[in-house]
């Protein structure tokens, strides 16, 4: 289970006629960072949904080392979800809820019904939140409603609320599309220090080619459902992002980067 890579094979989601994610075969080893990119309506969305099973595929099969995910019930499949942590575009905190109540939440998935109703947290499960935080810097603001927190405060909470769950993975659907170049930074170095800290593997869909370049091991371009590129950064120069999505892609991935100012690991660019 530590080093068990997650294996989709020929994985498919239709909606009605429409193939939201088209035969994508991956292998992702235990700890890798890899970044999707693709225009809007590619499949990135989807392929994480499909992964931690918050929507079922139409066909083909998702394998963590010898765990056969798609086949997963009850119980298991809770533990699943545990495993693998969702982080959002929107956040999703309970704004009217202080920051170290809304990181709390995300020990609930491993209790029953009730003392989730109740709400109750023993004083471990409070160091742990509180830890979160701090990895987060956001320990200061744990008494603070959350609904008063910038973007950028209120997904480093989420992230915070993520791991809590001590996940093993860590799916990010485009985490920083609604933050500012600042919080966007502070929101990748977090996904990177974690990564790095405690081996966790990071999938997250991103929509700007640089800040993929940026932190990404790997980077896998999604168009129309199926997967059109698959490498380093260092292999996705602008040819083939011409060749992918044509002239007017690049143009539009590059006016996304001049929204989104990155800075530039020289450690994570691969040779
Ligand atoms: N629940 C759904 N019902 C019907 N169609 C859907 C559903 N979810 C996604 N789709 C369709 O599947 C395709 C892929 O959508 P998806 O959201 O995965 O793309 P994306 O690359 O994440 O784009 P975005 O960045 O806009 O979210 C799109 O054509 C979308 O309209």
């Amino acid at each position: 289970m530590e080093h068990a890579s997650l294996r989709l094979t020929s994985l498919t989601r239709r909606f009605g006629g429409n193939t939201a994610v088209d035969r994508v075969t991956l292998d992702i080893p235990q700890g890798q960072f890899v970044g999707v990119i693709g225009r809007s309506g590619a499949g990135k969305s989807t392929l994480l949904r499909l992964i931690n099973r918050l929507i079922d595929r139409s066909e083909g099969q998702i394998h963590h080392g010898d765990t056969d995910v798609t086949a997963l019930r009850g119980k298991a499949l809770r533990q699943w979800r545990r495993d693998c942590a969702m982080i959002f575009q929107q956040f999703n905190l309970v704004d009217r809820l202080d920051v170290l109540t809304n990181v709390l939440v995300g020990r609930l998935a491993e209790r029953g019904f009730l003392a989730s109703m109740a709400m109750n947290f023993t004083d471990e499960e409070r160091t742990l939140a509180i830890q979160a935080l701090d990895r987060l810097d956001m320990a200061p603001k744990a008494l603070q409603r959350a609904g008063t927190l910038s973007g950028g405060q209120q997904q480093r909470v989420a992230i915070a609320r993520a791991l809590v769950q001590r996940p093993r993975i860590m799916l990010a659907d485009e985490p920083i599309a609604s933050l500012d170049p600042g919080n966007a930074t502070r929101v990748m170095e977090a996904l990177r220090n974690i990564n790095h800290e405690d081996g966790l593997t990071v999938l997250v869909n991103l929509h700007t080619l640089d800040t993929a370049r940026a932190y990404c091991d790997r980077i896998i371009a999604m168009r129309e459902g199926r997967v059109m590129f698959d490498g380093t950064a260092h292999q996705l120069t602008d040819d083939v992002v011409r060749d992918i999505y044509g002239s007017e892609g690049l143009a539009e991935f590059n006016e996304a980067v001049t929204s989104t100012t990155v800075t530039r690991n020289p450690a994570l660019t691969p040779a």
